[in-house]
């Protein structure tokens, strides 16, 4: 994995932030997704327009950056993560505020978050696994201002006895980093399309998450249809093959049919663009 360029802690916080919000508007213009809200419309979100999504992507911008301010150079400790933790449900306020209560970004607060806060933690510079790792540290640690809500993330992941976002983040992001980041790579150098290594590093991440956002809408019946279908398009030798292509546009179908949206794969795949983007700086002004 590639070095970070070193960020200058003076307009360090300000890079970072407007990378993260970049990385979320790019994973929302990403066309087509299955379910998802992309360029061509709402996919399965009767709520959510693509407009929404870059409104409720720009109104982050300041929470990014005060999350980058406040870890520069910080230790993990508890003090920390509470500092964090009340910035991202600041964050979640701006976000229903933009948005005018319509929920678009939730996990990705979550995950960015935690990545935003781990740069700066590290001073701007350090691979993606040191950023991961870090970031699974302040996931890890208890915030015991949290309010007690059994949220449909949670209760999904009660009743189905799955990972959710909190392990996803625990675990240093396994989706991003063992599936994801790799897939990206891989399909770069086979030679395709920007746009179809990005849709393959999202069907990694759909070949296998337990994503809270699909069980809650339709079920484990959704989450099958999810994990074959990306799997097809995988092994169809990806998007860029027009076989790849084929099984991509059916597993839309089918996602539509089921009213399934993958949401928390969108949400890592924004985090997985953020990851790629610190190591090649340029992308983001
Ligand atoms: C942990 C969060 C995401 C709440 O998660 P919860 O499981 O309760 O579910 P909720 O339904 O609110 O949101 C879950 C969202 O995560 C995403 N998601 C779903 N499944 C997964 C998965 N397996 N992996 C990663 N993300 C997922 C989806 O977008 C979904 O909408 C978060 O809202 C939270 O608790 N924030 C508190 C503020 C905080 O501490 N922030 C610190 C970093 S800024
Ligand atoms: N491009 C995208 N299209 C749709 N959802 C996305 C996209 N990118 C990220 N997401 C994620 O999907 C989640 C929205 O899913 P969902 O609509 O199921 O959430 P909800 O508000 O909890 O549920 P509901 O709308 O059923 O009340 C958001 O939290 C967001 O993080």
């Amino acid at each position: 994995m590639k070095l970070l360029p070193r960020i200058e802690a003076e307009g360090g916080a300000d890079w970072l932030a407007r990378a993260a919000t970049q990385s979320l508007i790019d994973e929302a213009r990403l066309s087509p997704k299955p379910g998802l809200v992309d360029s061509r419309g709402n996919g399965a979100h009767h709520d959510l327009t693509l407009e929404l999504m870059e409104r409720s992507a720009h109104s982050l911008t300041p929470t990014f950056q005060a999350l980058a301010q406040q870890s520069w150079l910080r230790p993990v400790d508890v003090a920390l993560r509470q500092t964090i933790g009340r910035l991202g449900r600041e964050g979640e306020q701006q976000m229903m505020a933009a948005t005018g209560g319509v929920n678009t970004h939730r996990g990705a607060i979550w995950a960015l978050g935690l990545l935003v806060s781990a740069v700066a933690m590290l001073g701007g510079s350090g691979s993606a696994e040191a950023i991961t790792a870090t970031a699974a540290k302040l996931a890890q640690l208890p915030d015991e201002a949290a309010p007690k809500v059994f949220s449909k993330g949670l209760r999904a992941t009660h009743r189905y006895r799955v990972p959710g976002a909190r392990e996803e983040a625990q675990q240093a992001f396994p989706h991003i980093m063992r599936l994801a980041l790799p897939q990206l790579q891989q399909s770069r150098q086979r030679g395709g399309s920007e746009t179809a290594a990005r849709l393959d590093a999202l069907m990694a991440i759909m070949t296998s998450l337990s994503d809270t956002c699909v069980l809650s809408r339709s079920g484990l019946d959704g989450l099958e249809t999810m994990h074959e279908g990306a799997r097809n398009v995988l092994r169809a030798g990806g998007v860029g093959h027009p076989h790849g292509w084929q099984a991509l546009a059916d597993l839309d179908r089918k996602m539509l049919a089921l009213n399934a949206s993958p949401g928390g794969a969108a949400d890592l795949l924004a985090a997985t663009l953020f990851l790629d983007r610190l190591t090649t700086p340029n992308l983001a002004n």
